[in-house]
């Protein structure tokens, strides 16, 4: 006779998945449901893109999943724990040791060097760099040279790819990076998409990004389309050209 297998038991190569995930702001008649039961798998090692259209839930997506905010709604599971069942302590835990982010608003400290910023989340978890693995990630983002800078001697594009090294440190199980190229020129951008592509591919990380800028999505592996709140779609390999009509579709829907 076969042995029965559990149905508990979760193999999954999910870095994160969301179930129901809602998040309302505010209460009554004058409350906004900024994500109405959203449901998403992101396999680990991947490079997804978030996009819609302002307001459509993509920061509210991108900050209940890496436990910055709170769901009113369903569950969110980083691996195999749940995070929409942690109390405060473990989320700061968490989000110190667990996810990397990389956010226009997270500066850099203007007092410590590149270096010494991208040890930080180490420091703050009572942890020491591994120095081949700072080695590769500084190699790789092509910073090697200025480590011993302070943020005010680097270029903008410099200072984002030192936030991306001090996401990628300690080996978190993603990093979410809210709209990374957005003080960037053009020339920069894409040298740091393809740079987060890279460590992607060659380190095996798992990206989610916010962005606003198809041409920035097409570095992805798949895009999520976000409209009003819920999952509008879902494009794998995506292409500019592809990337432009599932945009306008969804704008025209929105007009209707
Ligand atoms: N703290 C908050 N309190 C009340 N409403 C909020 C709050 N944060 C977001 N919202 C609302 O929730 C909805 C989704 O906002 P969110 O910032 O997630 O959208 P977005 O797609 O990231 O927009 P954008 O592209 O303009 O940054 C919007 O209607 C917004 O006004």
């Amino acid at each position: 006779m076969p042995v029965p297998t559990s149905s508990s038991t979760v193999t999954t190569t999910a870095a994160i998945s969301a179930v129901g995930l809602s998040r309302r702001y505010g209460e009554g008649p004058t409350g906004v449901d900024a994500l109405r039961e959203v449901d998403l798998t992101v396999p680990a090692g991947s490079f997804t893109a978030v996009m819609g259209p302002s307001g459509s839930g993509k920061s509210t997506l991108l900050h209940c999943l890496s436990g910055l905010d709170t769901a009113t709604g369903g569950q969110v599971f980083l691996g195999d724990m749940e995070i929409t069942r942690m109390g405060e302590r473990e989320l700061t835990r968490l989000r110190r040791e667990r996810v990397g982010f990389v956010f226009q608003a997270f500066n850099l400290l203007p007092s410590l060097t590149a270096r010494e910023n991208i040890q930080l989340p180490l420091q703050l978890a009572g942890r020491s760099a591994d120095p081949s693995l700072l080695e590769t990630i500084v190699g790789l983002l092509g910073l090697a040279e200025r480590l011993d800078h302070r943020p005010a001697e680097l270029s903008g594009g410099q200072v984002q790819r030192v936030a991306v090294a001090r996401a990628l440190i300690t080996e978190p199980r993603v990093v979410f990076a809210d709209e990374p190229t957005g003080n960037l020129d053009r020339r920069s951008g894409t040298e740091l998409l393809r740079l987060l592509r890279r460590c992607v591919t060659e380190l095996g990380q798992t990206v989610v990004m916010v962005t606003h800028d198809p041409a920035a999505a097409a570095h992805a592996d798949r895009v999520l389309f976000l409209a009003d709140g819920r999952v509008a779609g879902d494009l794998a390999g995506p292409t500019l050209p592809a990337i432009l009509d599932r945009l306008d579709a969804l704008e025209d829907g929105a007009e209707r």
